[in-house]
């Protein structure tokens, strides 16, 4: 079978000093010094107006990266959480509340984030275009308030008052500078925890993410609350910055083109934010000074977020991409070309995946088996696809679940990992029942499951997607420990350079690095060489002395099943044809039958 470029090196190799996050944020802290110490100064005026512009769009596109940057929604109403901000910054002032416009804006923030977490409900069931259009039904029943609702000291011209020493238009630039780095570095810190992780897995697979025990209704919702509260803090600024708002400056049409800047730049990532905000704020008064119509700008923007849209990466995500491809495949060459020399450098060392040591795992906690499914009965409609099946996997084992194709066997995965409900029987983990926990709950619970077709984030590196299906802090030592046991590259590599066979061994690993208590895989070995496939088998059939993991194995693959398993089921039209050894099995009639069609053998 014929693969895209594919990356696999047959070492494993410990990378050094590829990630640049720590080097990033430092660097980013060091510019806005700069900017603080040098814009005011050097700005003449008018050009300080604008960049305090630029700056309140920045946080306010902040926002916009949360949600639709990291999160991948479709949200159209981050204007309204701003002007949420704005209107208690302004309450407050007008109130002559205690606290000053520094606590006023933090309240203005956190007054965003109940709306936030309401707006996000509707998110847990309906997705894309159709949760785009409640986002924008709540921008503009939110224009229809504001239009019929001045904001607060819009009539007795109660102007905002700027807290010293940020009350000169220079020293508010520096202010919003400061503001905008502050979440700038909590929004990286959180991108790179589990949580923010989650929201690049939750973009491309829900049910990748909820079968690696992430909570997709906590998750998104704490994307909306979190979008929210950096919204609200952006319309707060805005309204220190002009003294007093009017509906117009949080209208429906902001919101819009903020959204087309944002898919096209990407204000997920820090530069994007404020080259977000440079536009969003500057566009239309470099439109006038070259005499071009005001909406060409709008239009510019569209074009831009169809562009992004149908490469499905932003131009900041896809500028940081290259970069880290570029890394990962000059680490690959040097490792390759010059082993020795890149062990002597620090970069790596090669070792087999076959000559890992075993390493000490815990007994497990219960003497009975791993997992227990009995009576197991789906139905879709009139198709009965499984008829009550047991099947039970014990400790420390690999198991075979095999049976031509339909026969049942993804739809057991599906119902003993919670995607499918309603099924009858029972299904236990070292004993304990999980038939009334959703999919994410029973992974947390030790029950992991991988899926015919992978789904992974190209945007992230091997060694965080290990990091969210591993559910815990992962050392990286052990990551590249468990990269190279699977034959997978090493942990800064992007998955968008490593091809399909490697991204289903990535799927097994980022399931074994939980160390479940039994891991479902379906058809792991599908899109690799024969023998790869059987080198898959022998690693596989390691898995539950060196993890404590024990396998449910689907495959329609017999040499690697008989490589692999100790015993196997097989499945036929939702029935359990035949159970046992291995070997015994696969000689049965039935089972042969099951498998060449021949009608007349009875089932045993
Ligand atoms: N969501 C669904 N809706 C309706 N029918 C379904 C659904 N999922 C599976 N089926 C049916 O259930 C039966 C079992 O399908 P399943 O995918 O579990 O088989 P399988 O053994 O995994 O097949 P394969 O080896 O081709 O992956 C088939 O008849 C299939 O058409």
């Amino acid at each position: 079978m014929t693969r895209p470029a594919m990356i696999r090196p047959p070492v494993a190799v410990r990378p050094r000093n590829l990630s640049p996050t720590v080097r990033g944020t430092a660097g980013g802290i060091a510019l806005a010094a700069l900017a603080c110490a040098v814009l005011p100064a050097v700005l003449p005026p008018y050009w300080t107006y604008l960049a305090i512009g630029a700056a309140v769009s920045a946080v306010v596109m902040l926002s916009y990266g949360v949600i639709v940057g990291r999160a991948g929604v479709m949200a159209l109403c981050q204007m309204s959480f701003a002007a949420i901000g704005a209107w208690v910054v302004l309450r407050l002032n007008v109130a002559g509340a205690p606290g000053g416009f520094l606590v006023w804006l933090l309240l203005g923030g956190l007054a965003a984030v109940p709306v936030g977490v309401a707006i996000g409900l509707p998110a847990l069931r309906i997705r894309g275009v159709n949760l785009a259009v409640v986002t924008f039904g709540f921008a503009v029943s939110a224009d229809i308030v504001w239009n019929g609702n001045p904001f607060p000291g819009a009539e007795e011209l109660t102007m905002v008052e700027r807290p010293a020493p940020f009350d000169t238009d220079g020293g508010y630039l520096v202010l919003c500078v400061l503001v905008f780095t502050v979440l700038a570095v909590a929004l990286a810190a959180i991108g790179r925890s589990r949580l923010g992780l989650s929201w690049y897995e939750l973009r491309h697979s829900e049910r990748s993410a909820a079968a690696h025990g992430v909570s997709v209704a906590r998750s998104k919702l704490a994307a909306f609350a979190i979008s929210a509260f950096v919204a609200g803090i952006g319309g707060g600024l805005l309204a220190g910055q002009l003294g007093m708002v009017v509906p117009g400056n949080f209208a429906m049409g902001q919101s819009l083109a903020l959204f087309a800047i944002a898919i096209m730049i990407g204000p997920h990532h820090p530069e994007g934010a404020v080259l977000g905000g440079i536009f969003g704020s500057v566009m239309a008064t470099v439109m006038e000074k070259l005499s071009l119509p005001q909406d060409l700008g709008g239009v510019l923007f569209g074009a831009g977020a169809l562009l992004a849209l149908r490469s499905g990466l932003s131009q900041t995500d896809l500028t940081r991409l290259r970069k880290r491809e570029r890394a990962a495949r000059k680490l690959l060459r040097d490792a390759e070309e010059h082993p020795r020399a890149a062990d002597e450098a620090g970069t790596g060392t090669p070792v087999p995946a076959d000559d890992h040591p075993p390493a000490t795992v815990p007994a497990p906690r219960s003497s009975g088996p791993a997992l227990v499914v009995k009576g197991l009965t789906v139905r879709f409609g009139e198709v009965v696809a499984l008829d009550g099946v047991d099947l039970t996997v014990p400790e420390r084992s690999v198991v075979g679940l095999i049976g031509p194709n339909g026969a049942g066997k993804s739809t057991f995965i599906a119902a003993a990992t919670g995607f499918v409900g309603g099924y009858e029987g029972s299904v236990e983990l070292r004993g304990r029942s999980l038939d009334r926990l959703g999919p994410s709950a029973r992974a947390a619970r030790g029950l992991r499951r991988t899926f015919q077709t992978t789904a992974i984030a190209p945007e992230l590196s091997l060694h965080e997607y290990l990091r969210i299906g591993a559910g815990r802090r992962l050392p990286r030592a052990e990551a590249e420990e468990l990269l190279a046991f699977f034959g997978c590259p090493p942990g800064d590599v992007p998955v968008s350079i490593v091809d399909a066979g490697t991204r289903k061994l990535l799927d097994v690993a980022a399931a074994i690095a939980a160390r479940p208590a039994v891991a479902l895989l379906d058809e792991p070995a599908a899109g690799q060489s024969a023998a790869e496939s059987l080198r898959l088998g022998r690693t596989l059939a390691r898995v539950p002395e060196r993890f404590g993991v024990s396998i449910l194995l689907v495959e329609h693959d017999m040499e690697l099943v008989q490589a692999t398993c100790g015993q196997v089921t097989v499945l036929d039209f939702g029935h359990v044809i035949a159970s046992g050894p291995t070997a015994e099995v696969l000689a049965a009639p039935a089972v042969r039958a099951a498998y060449l069609g021949t009608a007349d053998v009875p089932a045993s």
